[in-house]
């Protein structure tokens, strides 16, 4: 009966076929995640929305969607789904998030299971050109399962991976399922005891949503500069993956068919990882372009079992190696966070950038970047885009400056002072330009009705309404301020600028970078902040020594201490990790005045960090057991 309900609904287009973005006919096909992971192909009728949707997978999957919502990244569906795309993975969740941790979301007798659809047995879910190469893997793999030749259980890191093979046996691919990561319902070594969509092993990315990061680190890495394997986000259905059963999270033992949403990415054929492997062969050039990538995803992961080793034509003469990054799905937190960069301390990271290094680093556009992931994988949250655009400008910026990769890496990592951990100095610098975000917004509210749209305040007036935390770079950097209301903004848009001779000429180099329609349909136009100049301004401004301490204190005591099997407490074996900086709360017009306020605090920072450098006491932070 509940596979009745789909009759119609489903079709088997092949992987490799043209899939438009809507058909003629305005049917959609999507595929409904639920929060144990299970994942049903329907399509959708123009007249579906989300109540109908959710009937009927309350009759196909007997479970009840009352308490329930369809989400997609950041967008939650009241009702109307004309926005979905063809091929969209939608969530469907819980509404209340103050699920007990302790508690495994139930999975309750295994009954959830879904009917088979008539999807293929892989299907590429986005239409970028850049899957190509994954769509003849795919076919590779097809062929094989057919003759036969089935995938096999990867055994070591903590989620589930698995990798499939071509006629000849050989791997090909490695898929990792989102519902099999650490923490997921469905996870095969035991560590249990999250919902899809909760925080994960890094508490900013969330469980389930590592796949997609692994998909934008591909995506991101133009021109194969760091040589990131191909990867895409599939569909994909056999009956090798795991289904734990019920709350203990117990490995359901009957091997059914069943379909994950997992990333796939080519197998890549290697003699070592960098943990098996004396540094000193690595080339230069290698190290630099995977820590150039690292730095603008802010990759929390990059430990050396995440780079793949291999001999130079498979000789290994002269001693000559190829680097290849893997593992991306700690990229791109939701929050700055504490990257691990295992490149820091290696002597090729304190060589300077090349010529063409430099070149690449220039040409990067990061609110190109942000725009193309919001086209290729719609799910992506703002947050995650808004830690790109960030550490781009930083890196950027820095290397204009004149750092290394080496010093870049330091600014970006937290420091321990005895058990304490304290912010970056990238997280510094944030909380400065946040801090003087807040300020003068307070000034900008103090304006009444009626006043005129433009206004000025000098230091001596505004003081007294400054917080008296504020420091003094900040103080002159907030002298004689000039609001102005963007016009025709309906949601109040504004912008600070100074009223200086350098920032006329600053101004007049920025363009605009992006129109956005608010809710009443308005344009809202973005300036993109200059990435050549800082204001002259603040160069003779000292950002003053670190004395900013997380009042939690939070301790780092490293993550799990084994990776043997047995089912884990959530609870005690989640890394304490904080959050310094929130970049997603602000609204749109508070990041650009934000982007710039952080821009203007560069400079004296990389003066700081070129006159100061110092070791730093790092525990590490990787999630390699
Ligand atoms: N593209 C690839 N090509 C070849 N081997 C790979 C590839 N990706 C992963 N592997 C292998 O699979 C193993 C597990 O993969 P991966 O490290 O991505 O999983 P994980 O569960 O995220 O691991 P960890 O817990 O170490 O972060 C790796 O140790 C590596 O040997």
């Amino acid at each position: 009966m509940a596979v009745a309900a789909f009759r119609g609904l489903l079709n088997g287009e092949h992987c490799g076929d043209k899939r438009m973005e809507r058909k003629p006919s305005g049917k959609r096909r999507v595929f409904v995640q639920t929060e144990t992971g299970c994942v049903l192909a329907m399509e959708l009728d123009r007249s579906d929305n989300a109540h109908t949707v959710k009937r009927k997978l309350q009759l196909a999957l007997d479970i009840p969607t009352e308490e329930r919502s369809l989400i997609y990244g950041d967008t939650v569906f009241k009702n109307d789904l004309s926005s979905v795309r063809n091929d969209s993975p939608l969530l469907l969740t819980r509404n209340f998030m103050h699920r007990s941790s302790s508690t495994p979301c139930l999975s309750p007798t295994g009954k959830d299971l879904q009917p088979r659809d008539q999807s293929g047995p892989i299907e590429i879910l986005g239409y970028s050109s850049h899957f190509s190469r994954t769509k003849q893997l795919v076919k590779e793999i097809v062929m094989a399962m057919k003759n036969g030749v089935d995938p096999i259980p990867v055994h070591s890191g903590l989620g589930g991976a698995y990798y499939f093979r071509n006629c000849q046996g050989e791997n090909v691919a490695i898929v990792k399922p989102t519902d099999e990561e650490p923490y997921a319902p469905n996870n095969p070594k035991g560590f249990v005891g999250k919902a899809l969509g909760q925080p994960g092993l890094k508490r900013s990315v969330r469980v389930g949503e590592t796949g997609f990061r692994e998909v934008a680190a591909y995506l991101l890495d133009y021109d194969h500069f760091a040589d990131v394997p191909c990867t895409a986000l599939v569909k994909v259905t056999h009956t090798i993956f795991n289904i734990n059963d019920g709350v203990n999270g117990n490995k359901n033992q009957e091997r059914k068919q069943v379909s994950k949403i997992a990333s796939l990415q080519q197998f890549i054929p290697h003699n070592f990882d960098a943990s098996d492997h004396g540094t000193s062969s690595f080339p230069v050039a290698a190290v630099h372009r995977i820590g150039i990538l690292d730095i603008r995803i802010l990759n929390t992961d990059r430990h050396a079992g995440n780079l793949l080793v291999r001999k130079f034509n498979g000789t290994g003469s002269f001693g000559q190696v190829e680097l290849v990054p893997i593992d991306h799905g700690l990229c791109l937190p939701e929050n700055l966070e504490d990257p691990y960069f295992e490149w820091i301390h290696w002597p090729q990271a304190s060589i300077p950038f090349s010529e063409d290094e430099l070149d690449y680093i220039n040409h990067l556009d990061p609110f190109r970047d942000s725009e193309m992931l919001r086209m290729e994988l719609p799910m992506i949250r703002e947050a995650c885009l808004r830690v790109l655009i960030l550490c781009t400008i930083f890196l950027k910026e820095a290397a204009a400056f004149g750092l290394c990769l080496a010093e870049i890496g330091e600014m970006m990592s937290r420091e321990f002072r005895g058990h304490e951990e304290e912010p970056s100095e990238l997280e510094l610098i944030c909380i400065k330009a946040r801090r003087l975000l807040g300020e003068s917004k307070m000034l900008c509210n103090d304006v009444k009705e009626g006043d005129t749209q433009e206004f000025h305040f000098s230091t001596d007036y505004g003081e007294q309404e400054f917080d008296s935390t504020l420091d003094m770079e900040e103080k002159l950097a907030t002298k004689s301020f000039k609001c102005s209301r963007a016009e025709n903004s309906r949601d109040s848009l504004f912008r600070v600028n100074e009223s200086t001779e350098e920032e006329e000429e600053v101004e007049s180099e920025r363009n605009v970078i992006a129109v956005r329609v608010d809710g009443s349909g308005d344009s809202v136009r973005y300036r993109s902040p200059s990435f050549s100049r800082l204001p002259t301004l603040l160069k003779n401004m000292s950002i003053s020594e670190r004395s900013w301490q997380h009042e939690g204190r939070m301790k780092k005591s490293g993550y799990l201490g084994g990776a043997s099997s047995g089912n884990r407490s959530v609870n005690e074996q989640v890394p304490a990790s904080t959050s310094f900086v929130k970049l997603g709360d602000m609204k749109e017009e508070e990041w650009v005045q934000f982007l710039d306020h952080f821009q203007k605090f560069l400079y004296r920072a990389f003066m700081n960090s070129k006159s100061g450098q110092k070791q730093k006491q790092r525990l590490g932070t990787s999630c390699r057991f």
